[in-house]
């Protein structure tokens, strides 16, 4: 059964990663990017790890480390720990990551690459980690550089479509044609400007045909 991908809104959450070694730096990292409040409990940290804006406490996990916490990374080396973090965090309903075992993780940390507004996500369940870091970077190659800087012409257009045109399927029809094989066209021949203005002329104040979509 496939796992559900999500991405995660992590703002303002209290996270926790058990354990101070290479995996831990790596969540760690991607955690304060994505601006959750990280703590970290562990007796040996990295100096990488510990330079970081977190709350650092140098020492073993206890349980009442858990509480309050939204989401909990289990990444210590030594497998009893693990299972024990596992078992408070389900005792209290709290979101877990083990890096030593995908079958029993609430989710996966896929292998990531962000390029704008576009994030790569990519996991192979769990069958190998550095395959898909591999995947990742054969995709990431491929991906065509503009969708980028349209994006963020798009979204801004996208949104303008969005507080004036109060008919759903006039709307959706207008906000598709803002990033359709067209528009993509008109992007890569003849650059952003030329965009703007195609957009632009998606807007209902310049289209006359708007008065029976709104
Ligand atoms: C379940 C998961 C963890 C989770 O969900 O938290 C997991 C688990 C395990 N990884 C192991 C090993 C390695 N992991 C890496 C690297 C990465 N591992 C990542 C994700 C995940 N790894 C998740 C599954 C993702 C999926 O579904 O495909 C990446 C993509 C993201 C990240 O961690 O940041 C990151 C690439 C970073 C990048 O390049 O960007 C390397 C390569 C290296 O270190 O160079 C190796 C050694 C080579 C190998 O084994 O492949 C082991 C065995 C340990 C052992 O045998 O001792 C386990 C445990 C197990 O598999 O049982
Ligand atoms: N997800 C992934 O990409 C990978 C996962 N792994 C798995 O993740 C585990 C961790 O990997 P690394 O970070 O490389 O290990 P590491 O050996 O660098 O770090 C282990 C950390 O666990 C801490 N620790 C040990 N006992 C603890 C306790 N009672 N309470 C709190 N912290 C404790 C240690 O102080 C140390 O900081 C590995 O054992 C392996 O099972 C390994 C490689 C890659």
């Amino acid at each position: 059964m496939p796992d559900f991908p999500i991405m995660l809104n992590l703002r303002t959450r209290n996270v926790i990663i058990i354990g101070g070694g290479g995996v831990a730096l790596r969540r760690a990292k991607s955690l304060l990017e994505a601006e959750a409040t990280v703590t970290v409990v562990a007796p040996n940290v990295t100096p990488e790890l510990a330079a970081l804006p977190i709350e650092l406490h140098q020492r073993n996990y206890q349980c009442s480390d858990l509480h309050g916490m939204f989401l909990v990374v289990i990444a210590t080396n030594d497998p009893k720990v693990n299972e024990m973090v596992h078992q408070d965090a389900r005792a209290e309903d709290i979101l877990v990551n083990r890096a030593d075992s995908p079958e029993q993780s609430d989710f996966i940390v896929p292998a990531v690459a962000q390029v704008g507004p576009v994030t790569l996500a990519v996991s192979t369940s769990g069958a190998s980690a550095s395959a898909a870091a591999q995947i990742r970077d054969q995709l990431e190659t491929h991906l065509d550089r503009d969708w980028s800087p349209l994006l963020t012409l798009a979204s801004k257009y996208r949104h303008m479509l969005q507080s004036t045109i109060n008919d759903p399927k006039a709307r959706i029809k207008r906000i598709k044609e803002l990033t359709n094989a067209d528009a993509v066209r008109v992007f890569k021949e003849q650059g952003a400007q030329a965009y703007q203005a195609f957009c632009q002329s998606l807007m209902p104040d310049t289209n006359e045909d708007d008065q029976q979509d709104s």
